[in-house]
């Protein structure tokens, strides 16, 4: 059964005012649970990779691991549509010129490029085929690639024992080219096809090139598929998530041909199908967490965590409430499961962060707590709290009076920057130009349009801002009207009870 920290607590209720952290051991906790949640989004995969070998009929090995492929054929249709042709990989004759004619056949690949699909060999020199105009031998469920890819890109849970493991969906979305001597696709992300889609597959049929290395980098960490040395001989794969950064680096010889797959989390079958967690506790940070938590000292009055998500989302989709928590990725998912599985309330709600930097609002001084990023405390910015006070104790006093609830429950800062929390992910908005207070302005159409948690507790912010959405347009009056936007961030909101009311079992 959960204990009652308080109850072995030897310094006594009585004295539990008195055991704040000071600021100094606050930041220091906080910090070090940074750096773990950092270390944790650092050591998170974000990309998994591998070899399929060709069977090779002479040696008739059975039972060959990992499982081999048969060599490969594509088929595919004649430029002007009259017949098809046909290439078998390895090309076993190097007289072959069917490989020649795939390449004469297909069309140039273009690349996303926000709304549009755009052409420029420069970025992008590379030959496609759409699905619809070939039909290929190789099928990666042969050789359990989904299961890999679930497991290590979307692995399976276990929260008390609701099993429920998040299927991922292919689709086969294009074969391209990439030749010698200056085939290449430069830093890019995926344009995600649909909101559900979260990575991409790409899988390299034996066909000898040199160079072409594909790179793939996410939070500062840098994954290099270095295909060329084994090019003629094996498939090669990797399986991506879509926001991360990756890049083709120039083929200097030789034919790359890849099939490039969407990845797609599988839909829930019901609307209130199980959130898919990890074994939490079996995580570092379950562990750093849990002491923490059960360190008297730690906001002993409760408080709220929030912890930018490293992973870009699509937050205000429509279909954002199917999509969120379920889709999380890598280290957002394990911050989320720990969370989740010490028993605190948490949630994914979108975070707008108003850069007006006209507002400050403190935290009690009894508190003994502080609200930042506890990554970035610098002299000068203490002293520009100091300079601040004297205003914000003003303003404090005039929202006092005023007979709505004070601002103070729902505002809240990051390295002194006004912050809002939304009361739930939701899709973007236009709000009603109508409704606007006079002034109009941000503040104001937030207040008026896009409902906010409120939160009895300052919030201690984890982890820097990364990925941002539209959250809101609406018109501004101003000299002019002019059509503004308000972007937010997806966070991790994690509302810590009062020490007395935490329930840790050990
Ligand atoms: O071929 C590869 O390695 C990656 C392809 C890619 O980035 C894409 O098609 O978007
Ligand atoms: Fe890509």
């Amino acid at each position: 059964m959960p204990k009652r920290k308080s109850t072995t607590e030897p310094s006594g209720s009585n004295k539990e005012a008195k055991s704040f952290l000071s600021k100094d051991k606050f930041r220091k906790v906080c910090s070090q649970l940074e750096k773990t949640i950092v270390d944790e989004k650092n050591s998170s995969a974000f990309v998994c990779g591998g070899t399929i070998p060709i069977k090779d009929e002479a040696a008739k090995l059975k039972n060959q691991i990992p499982k081999p492929s048969n060599p490969v054929t594509i088929f595919w249709e004649s430029k002007d549509g009259s017949h098809a042709k046909k290439l078998v990989l390895p090309l076993k004759d190097p007289n072959d010129d069917s490989l020649r004619q795939l390449v004469a056949d297909c069309e140039p690949a273009s690349f996303g490029k926000g709304q549009e699909d755009v052409m420029d060999p420069e970025y992008r020199k590379a030959g496609k085929l759409e699905p619809s105009q070939f039909a290929t031998s190789f099928h990666f469920m042969d050789f359990g690639l989904q299961e890999i890819i679930e497991n290590i890109l979307a692995p399976p849970l276990d929260l008390e024992k609701k099993v429920a493991s998040r299927r991922i969906e292919t689709e086969l979305y294009k074969l391209n080219v990439y030749s010698g001597p200056s085939g290449l696709f430069q830093k890019h992300v995926d344009t995600p096809r649909s909101k559900t889609q979260i990575g991409s597959l790409v899988v390299c049929l034996p066909s000898a090139f040199k160079g072409g290395n594909l790179i793939v980098r996410h939070n500062g960490k840098e994954i290099d598929f270095d295909w060329e040395h084994q090019s003629a001989d094996v498939i090669q794969w990797a399986a991506l998530y879509s926001d991360c950064e990756h890049e083709i680096k120039t083929i200097t010889e030789g034919e790359r041909i890849t099939l490039t797959y969407n990845l797609y989390i599988a839909e829930p079958l019901e609307a209130d199908a199980p959130i898919s967690l990890i074994d939490a506790k079996r995580l570092a940070l379950y562990e750093e967490l849990k002491s923490i938590l059960q360190n008297p000292g730690f906001m002993p009055k409760g408080g709220v965590l929030g912890i930018f998500c490293s992973h870009a989302y699509p937050h205000t989709a429509s279909n954002v409430e199917t999509l969120l928590p379920r889709g999380l990725k890598g280290a957002d998912k394990t911050v989320y499961a720990a969370l989740r599985s010490l028993g605190i309330k948490v949630d994914v709600l979108p975070v707008v962060i108003d850069d007006e930097d006209s507002y400050t609002y403190e935290v009690d001084e009894e508190d003994e707590e502080f609200v930042g990023s506890v990554g970035a405390i610098t002299e000068e910015y203490k002293k520009e709290k100091a300079e601040k006070k004297a205003k914000k104790e003003a303003e404090k006093r005039e929202a006092e009076k005023s007979p709505e609830r004070s601002a103070e429950y729902l505002e809240y800062k990051h390295l002194g920057r006004r912050v809002h929390v939304g009361a739930k992910l939701q899709p973007h908005i236009v709000a009603d130009s109508n409704k606007l207070e006079e002034e109009g302005g941000l503040l104001a159409t937030i207040k008026t349009s896009w409902p906010r948690s409120e939160y009895s507790r300052p919030i201690t912010w984890i982890a820097n801002p990364q990925h941002q959405e539209l959250a809101m347009s609406y018109m501004a009056y101003g000299n002019e009207y002019s059509q503004q936007t308000v972007y937010s961030y997806a966070a991790i909101m994690a509302v810590i009870p009062p020490y007395t009311e935490r329930q840790i079992s050990n």
